[in-house]
């Protein structure tokens, strides 16, 4: 399975480092098998080599230039990172990015062969709206994606669970977990106030590949204990 923390903007550089060196002694500790990614905030960026995969948060379409406040490949390099969050809500809806832009972003990234981790989610709004127009709106953010690509994590996130403390039931993860499957048959993470309590039942859902996890991840042994849960589950 595949089990990420996505941090944010949280921690830096050496709590970061902390948290990584925690994750990898966890993981030989446990012998875990799990696919483990940390995303770090950009300034917390290190070379890391391990067991974990560190990807980062964002990256404009580029390999370098004049975009001021923005990092590109080449910044990406220094550190071998090879993996990219790209389509994350807060990117959507805070920072305005538009599926022309994100679809560049992963078209960019996907030429470099970087392993793409691409959210979609709806807001709740549209949720309200029934099954259908949340399906079409879900389908839009995959406008100018290549679902094919070899390379590729989708992490299902709805925007009115992130932060907040809500989850849709158990049963509408996976059925609609089970409805985006039929479009890719890319693994698949759940994301979204998954916590330690409510990651093992989350993990066990029909179509979850694995989790993407914010705020419950911020304490390493949480996180830790998620990748524990995900290993029992395989060994079950
Ligand atoms: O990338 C992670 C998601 O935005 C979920 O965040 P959260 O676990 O704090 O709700």
């Amino acid at each position: 399975m595949v089990i990420a923390s996505n941090l944010k903007t949280n921690l830096t550089r050496e709590k970061t480092i902390s948290y990584l060196m925690d994750v990898e002694n966890f993981l030989d500790e446990i012998k875990s098998n799990q696919d483990v990614y940390v995303f770090p905030a950009q300034s917390s960026l290190n070379p890391h080599h391990g067991k974990v995969t560190q990807g980062a948060q964002n990256a404009y379409a580029t390999k370098n230039g004049a975009f001021t406040g923005e990092i590109g490949l080449e910044q990406l390099e220094e550190f071998d990172v090879k993996t990219i969050l790209i389509g994350h809500s807060e990117r959507r809806h805070i920072l305005g990015e538009t599926q022309e832009a994100i679809a560049q972003k992963f078209n960019f990234y996907k030429t470099q062969g970087f392993k793409i981790v691409y959210c979609v989610g709806e807001p709740l709004e549209v949720r309200e709206e029934g099954e259908d127009v949340m399906m079409k709106y879900l389908e839009l953010q995959y406008e100018g994606i290549d679902l094919d690509y070899e390379n590729l994590i989708i992490a299902y996130e709805p925007v009115w669970a992130i932060g907040t403390g809500k989850t849709p039931t158990l049963e509408d993860i996976s059925k609609i977990h089970l409805k985006l499957k039929e479009k890719s048959s890319a693994p698949l993470l759940y994301g979204g106030s998954v916590k330690v309590d409510t990651a093992l039942d989350i993990l066990k859902c029909d179509g979850v590949d694995g989790v993407l996890v914010g705020s419950g991840a911020l304490k390493v042994e949480n996180f830790c204990k998620m990748i524990q849960f995900a290993d029992e589950l395989k060994n079950n």
